[in-house]
């Protein structure tokens, strides 16, 4: 049986690179042991706080990110970690090579109707800029590893280092991740899309003239009937896109005009690019790669379109 050790040494991941994966896979193991126990683990329900950016946290945000945090800062090569659910940086240790950001739990929303969640993370080199917002601000191009851990009726580690994409799933007899899929492709097209249709009103003219076309189906320009999913965690949009294909859209939207998305840069949308990417599919703003954006804030949010190739290239073809 191959090991995600042996698999990410095969990979020439080094050993410190190897660690600080493994310290994000340990704590969402515990973060899939609380999940599955739900009520009875204490964890439904929100805090009384909100995040930097005005979200009511639930507890479990809250607390998948001090498991992460933890994990992450007992960690020698770790020199500084970012989070959704942390206002600024947070330092490491001094010697570490590695900056590591993460949404600690995607799609929190979900946590009380018993729904699909996840976790997504994403890992760079220091640049040795002594300052560490600073230090953070790097291009998605720049990630040397990217992956999720979705908490569904399986729990599945999804993790790219830049040759490929592999799939694999949480035996909790033995408390390990099992290779279950090692030649993650995304079909070119697709019938399926992605989007949360309650915000049509809102969107800009483009992403309206697209979707009408894919409303329209084999009667429309594109000539074939789409169907249509939202899960409302991202993990789980771009799980499915990873196993059938399709289109997730999260565009800009006239709801609050001076954000440029929801979703954020740093830690949901360049992982997922760089999954997305390496499994042979686009991420794309409305005007560019994904993971050519010159980053200028941690928190920073960015309109996303991603999936099947042929599709991606259509929606974002509409001016
Ligand atoms: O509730 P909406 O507007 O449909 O947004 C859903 C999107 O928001 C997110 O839940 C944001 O993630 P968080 O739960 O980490 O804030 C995405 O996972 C998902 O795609
Ligand atoms: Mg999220
Ligand atoms: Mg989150």
């Amino acid at each position: 049986m191959t090991t995600l050790n042996d698999s990410l040494k095969q990979q020439e991941c080094d050993i410190s690179l190897i660690d600080v994966i493994q310290r994000i896979l340990s704590a969402s193991k515990d973060i899939s042991f609380r999940l599955q126990q739900g009520a009875l683990a204490g964890i439904l329900g929100a805090t009384e706080e909100e995040n930097v950016q005005g979200e009511t946290q639930k507890k479990l945000d809250v607390i998948s990110n001090d498991l992460l945090k933890d994990a992450l800062k007992a960690s020698p090569y770790v020199y500084g970690i970012a989070s959704e659910e942390e206002d600024f940086a947070v330092p490491g240790n001094d010697g570490g090579e590695y900056l590591v950001t993460y949404d600690p739990l995607d799609g929190s929303s979900n946590i009380d109707i018993n729904v699909s969640v996840g976790t997504i993370f994403s890992i760079m080199k220091t640049t040795g800029n002594s300052d560490l917002a600073q230090d953070f601000l790097q291009a998605g191009t720049n990630q040397v590893a990217a992956g999720y851990v979705l908490y569904g009726p399986s729990t599945i580690l999804v993790i790219t280092t830049g040759k490929g994409v592999s799939m694999w799933t949480l035996d909790n007899r033995i408390g390990e991740f099992v290779l279950t899929n090692d030649k993650v492709q995304i079909p070119a097209q697709t019938k399926e899309f992605a989007i949360n249709m309650s915000n049509q009103r809102f969107w800009a003219e483009p992403v309206q003239a697209y979707v009408a076309d894919l409303l329209a189906g084999e009667e429309g320009p594109i000539g074939k009937r789409f169907n249509m999913r939202w899960v409302a965690a991202m993990v789980a949009e771009v799980h499915r896109i990873l196993t059938r294909g399709g289109i997730f859209m999260y565009p800009w939207d006239g709801r609050e005009p001076s954000k440029p998305g929801k979703l954020r840069l740093m830690y949901e949308a360049n992982p997922m690019a760089m999954l997305v990417e390496q499994a042979g599919g686009l991420c794309r703003t409305d005007s560019e790669r994904m993971l050519e954006v010159a980053p200028t804030e941690i928190h920073q949010r960015v309109p996303v379109f991603l999936g099947s190739k042929e599709e991606v290239e259509r929606a974002v073809s509409y001016k």
